[in-house]
């Protein structure tokens, strides 16, 4: 081993009882069972759904509970501890309205304390102590350690002593503040890690919150979606993108995550919006059920839902132009419009164009932005570039994404690997080399990165690569042949609608089909799985999220509420731990209220997909495989520096 290597380590452990100290921690960590993974995909901005999740662990604090208290406590304290785990400030709230006096209050802020230190230890039994220690709220550490660890014995001895612990942080008035600390350190153990699988942006309300929650996550990594690629893209100074993610948001009610979070001024937008358009069935917002919207509002987004889409459809063209080998002329739209007849050519065939809105367009030279486009474009960008909240969300997706993950043997993507209909990987020609499955993902992230790295880029390679990467054919995120937006705006012809997917989607069935990629991507296809999100599983029409047998876990089960009715499910989550693999579906999210006053959670089905024949240890996860790398460090550093 590099001797410059292990004298930079010997300042770390600077004497022979640190490494040995260390080496035995390291080999016992390796033997304990893998923590608990914990994957979700298709967020769609839906924070409370999210978040609900993630207070729940899919169900697992609720197992834990049932787990050790079923035979002490009756179904409705169990509940009661469920959903104070869950939502701790509000239930406190609620549980302290039903105390007529202090003692009883006192007895039961006793009760519950012990009730969840014995929770907390159960929950910790496979963590080591300093794992724990992080995890517990940082006020209480001496006092929860106190009662944590207490071998039989000390039980006899110490009884008093531990009910005077009880007792004074209840008289000093910290038990709301332990008991809730307590509640979120549970939260925490049931899950080790999370994996998002993509689509963290756009329809729902609340993107931003997610990411706020994903940075004080304390273990995390994404696979980035279509939608958040989108949100990189305009972050990295893609008009196009920019277009995008205004259109969408206009579309589903959302510009005011645009202006109230991310602080980007829409004036400009308005102002030309209300030059040029009027009313129109075909750009009016979907607006979530029960969210108030004055006319006068809903009018306002309508006419900046057709301007900004408009700007989007003039800014694909020449990048269609230029980089001839993304194979998008068929999406050269406004050049087949006879603006006369108000028809379109698409494939041969003709179309009559419904609430058209073209009135900024040059029928001689459609892709050619009017100034004041050129002039609202450029600000926005501008002001995009400039948002600091906006900066730190992207940074973080930058951070912790990637295209693809191994991870523990598994690959995990948000859309596909593009495919033919043999089942070979697709190829790509980009810049005189071909590239196919891993490859072609590669160098897809490749470009993601750099355009990333410039944002004073706007037209590069790079750039246009992200937009690909939205709308491609052989985009590994998009996998489709074509994005039909104009045509779902303009045209009644449902059949225009049609997005045909890429072959994956039918060959991913086929458990040969996916051991092949999963060799491609250099897995044992015997002992690994791909997890994909992206397409809404219809449970509602039969249709299984698990294929392949087994081989083949689709997660997205829509938590976007717009999809919900197509899938018959509010979402799938996915648990793996070292027993094996669970997918979870979530009947419907309760609302927090609701929860509160009934106490029950929403029913989640669970099906086992995996069961290991033997516990997996951590020794055999990608955790597990840096460690051995440490330990082999230090041994070399204990025969070099020490043991001479
Ligand atoms: O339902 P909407 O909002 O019109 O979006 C439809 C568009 O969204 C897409 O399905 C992409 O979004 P998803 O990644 O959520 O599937 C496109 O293929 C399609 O054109
Ligand atoms: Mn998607």
């Amino acid at each position: 081993m590099n001797k410059k290597y292990l004298d930079l380590l010997a300042e770390k452990y600077d004497s022979e009882e640190k490494v040995i100290n260390e080496l035995i921690n390291l080999e016992a960590i390796l033997n304990l069972p893998k923590g608990t993974e914990h994957f979700v995909s298709d967020l769609h901005g839906e924070f409370q759904s999210f978040q609900h999740v993630l207070r729940n662990g899919s169900g697992r604090v609720r197992e834990k509970i049932v787990e050790l208290f079923f035979s002490v406590l009756s179904e409705e304290k169990i509940n009661e501890l469920t959903t104070l785990v869950y939502y701790p400030e509000d239930k406190l709230q609620l549980i302290k309205h039903n105390f007529g006096n202090n003692e009883e209050l006192h007895d039961w802020y006793a009760e519950t304390i012990k009730h969840l230190v014995k929770l907390i230890s159960f929950a910790s039994s496979k963590y080591t102590r300093s794992k724990l220690r992080r995890a517990l709220p940082k006020q209480f550490v001496y006092i929860i350690e106190e009662l944590l660890y207490k071998t039989e014995d000390e039980l006899l001895n110490k009884e008093p002593y531990y009910n005077i612990i009880v007792e004074r942080v209840i008289s000093l008035g910290q038990a709301d503040k332990l008991i809730i600390g307590l509640a979120y350190c549970m939260q925490r153990l049931v899950v080790d890690h999370l994996h998002v699988v993509g689509d963290i942006y756009d329809r729902g309300p609340q993107p931003d919150k997610i990411m706020d929650t994903l940075i004080d996550y304390h273990s995390v990594d994404i696979q980035w979606g279509n939608h958040d690629v989108l949100w990189i893209g305009a972050f990295s100074g893609s008009k196009v993108c920019l277009a995008n993610i205004l259109r969408i948001s206009a579309r589903y009610d959302n510009l005011d995550i645009i202006e109230d979070v991310y602080g980007i001024n829409l004036r400009p937008l308005l102002n030309l919006a209300e030059k040029y358009y009027t009313d129109n069935a075909a750009f009016r917002p979907k607006v979530q059920t029960g969210k108030k919207i004055t006319d006068q509002e809903r009018l306002q987004i309508t006419k900046m839902h057709q301007a900004i889409a408009m700007i989007q459809f003039k800014l694909e063209m020449p990048i269609i132009k230029r980089r001839p080998f993304f194979n998008m002329s068929e999406r050269l739209l406004l050049e087949n419009i006879d603006y006369d007849k108000n028809e379109i050519k698409i494939q041969g065939k003709t179309y009559k164009l419904e609430n058209t809105c073209f009135a900024t367009v040059n029928p001689d030279n459609p892709e050619r932005l009017i100034e004041e486009e050129q002039e609202v474009i450029d600000k926005l960008l501008f002001s995009v570039q400039h948002s600091e909240k906006l900066a730190r969300h992207i940074h973080f997706l930058m951070k912790k994404g990637n295209l693809y993950l191994k991870y523990n043997g598994n690959l995990l993507i948000h859309g596909c690997i593009p495919l033919d209909e043999k089942g070979n990987m697709e190829e790509m020609v980009i810049e005189d080399t071909t590239y196919g499955g891993r490859d072609l993902l590669d160098i897809f992230e490749y470009h993601l990165r750099y355009a990333f790295a410039h944002p004073e880029e706007t037209d590069d390679l790079s750039t246009d690569m992200v937009w690909y990467l939205w709308t491609g054919e052989y985009s590994s995120l998009f996998g489709k042949r074509a994005m039909t937006t104009f045509e779902r705006y303009f045209i009644k012809d449902k059949e225009t609608h049609k997005e045909t997917k890429n072959p994956y989607y039918y060959l991913r069935e086929n458990e040969d089909i996916c051991r092949k990629i999963l060799t491609d991507f250099g897995l044992d296809p015997d002992h690994s799985h791909i997890i994909n999100g992206h397409t809404p599983v219809k449970e509602i029409e039969g249709e299984n999220p698990i294929k392949a047998n087994g081989k083949m876990i689709v997660i997205d089960g829509g938590f976007s509420k717009a999809y919900q009715s197509t899938t018959g499910i509010a979402g799938y989550t996915l648990l793996y731990n070292s027993y094996g693999m669970k997918l979870v579906a979530h009947k419907h999210f309760n609302s927090k209220e609701n929860l509160l006053e009934n106490g029950t959670d929403v029913l989640s089905v669970k099906r086992v997909v995996d069961e290991e024949v033997e516990r997996k240890m951590v020794r055999e996860t990608n955790v597990g495989q840096e460690l051995l790398e440490e330990v082999a460090a230090l041994k070399s550093l204990l025969e070099y520096r020490y043991m001479k």
